[in-house]
């Protein structure tokens, strides 16, 4: 079954959302220069109103240790997720929480050298993260590595079978085509879900 991540909560509307649909799981995001940047207070706040079956990502860039334990502890996240220029070191120092490392697919040759990546998943995205920009797919027909993939970048309910069928990925991620003017949108969220779903249930 193909787990689902809904991306980029940001208040009371999208958190009652996602527990009436329920993905497997949410991000927050405190990447900085992001518009769904939360702080932790406000983050925690959130994760206080959420369906506790739901697995909580933080999502993070090029942020230190010790405000991403902070986080981890406040917010009782499960997985970390580092969407910058973070090294292999930095990924493997973490415990208790599952770490996802994002790569950013321009071409075939950022595809090289995935499995030396010390971490739970890799989490493939497109060259702008969060902007609702796809990748090319067709790069990643056949990829075969040892770590769980995670498809990201330009999914929305309407494209999300044919990127399944085509990556075959773990789980896949959206937050952009969810949205409407900006927002999260609680119909797309649902007909993204019941894309995913759906497929399954025709397997
Ligand atoms: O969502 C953001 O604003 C963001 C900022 C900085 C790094 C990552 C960010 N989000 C990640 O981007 C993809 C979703 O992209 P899309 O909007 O669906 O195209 C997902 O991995 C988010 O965690």
């Amino acid at each position: 079954m193909v787990k689902i991540k809904i991306c980029g909560l940001t208040g009371e509307r999208d958190t009652a959302a996602v527990n009436l649909y329920k993905p497997d799981y949410v991000g927050l995001v405190f990447a900085p220069n992001s518009r769904r940047r939360l702080t932790i207070k406000r983050a925690a706040e959130i994760c206080d109103m959420l369906d506790g079956g739901i697995k909580r990502v933080g999502v993070f860039a090029d942020q230190s240790m010790g405000f991403i334990n902070e986080a981890i502890q406040s917010c009782k996240l499960d997985v970390v997720q580092l969407h910058g220029s973070e090294a292999s070191n930095f990924c493997s120092k973490f415990k208790g929480v599952e770490v996802w490392k994002a790569i950013r697919i321009k071409g075939c040759d950022d595809l090289k050298g995935l499995d030396a990546w010390p971490v739970d998943a890799l989490l493939l995205d497109g060259s702008m993260p969060g902007s609702g920009h796809a990748l090319d797919w067709n790069l990643l027909h056949d990829i075969r590595v040892k770590n769980h993939i995670i498809l990201a970048g330009g999914l929305n309910p309407y494209n999300v079978k044919t990127a399944i069928a085509v990556v075959q990925p773990y789980a896949v991620d959206v937050s952009s085509g969810v949205e409407t003017d900006g927002y999260k949108d609680a119909d797309k969220i649902r007909e993204f879900i019941e894309a995913v779903r759906g497929m399954e249930d025709n397997e």
